[in-house]
């Protein structure tokens, strides 16, 4: 019984990551990013400590993309009007996902550059 609900829930899950990459423009330039990066780190061939800090930067900016968008559909369903609190909500939602590129795409250059330059 436990088992059923546990793939249960994991089918949830995978219908929620269908549902963003059909919907979330956001999510699709992420993923393609992904590819990009990963055939990247591929040819320039990194250590392992450099694959992991990859793998958790990609795996850590999809899932942030796939939170930024339960928030801007949860504040769509709290209200239909213009509201300060759903604009600061959604704005702040967008703001994390913002840091956590920029301090991705820094990362990505201190491993990269050197083992291109
Ligand atoms: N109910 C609302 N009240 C006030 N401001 C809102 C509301 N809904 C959205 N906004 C603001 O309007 C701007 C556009 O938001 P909107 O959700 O339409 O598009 P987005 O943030 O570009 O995301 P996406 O294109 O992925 O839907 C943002 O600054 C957002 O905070």
């Amino acid at each position: 019984m436990k088992t059923r609900k546990f793939f249960r829930s994991f089918r949830f899950a995978a219908e929620g990551i269908g549902i963003a990459l059909k919907r979330e423009q956001n999510i699709r330039f992420h993923v393609a990013s992904a590819i990009i990066v990963s055939l990247a780190g591929w040819v320039t061939g990194l250590s392992q400590i450099e694959w992991f800090i990859v793998i958790l930067l990609i795996g850590g900016m999809i899932a942030l993309e796939l939170v930024n968008s339960a928030i801007e559909r949860v504040v769509d369903l709290a209200t239909t009007e213009i509201q300060p609190l759903a604009k600061q909500a959604k704005d702040m939602a967008a703001g994390a996902v913002l840091v956590f590129a920029t301090a991705s795409v820094i990362i990505g250059l201190i491993i990269f550059l050197p083992k291109w330059v």
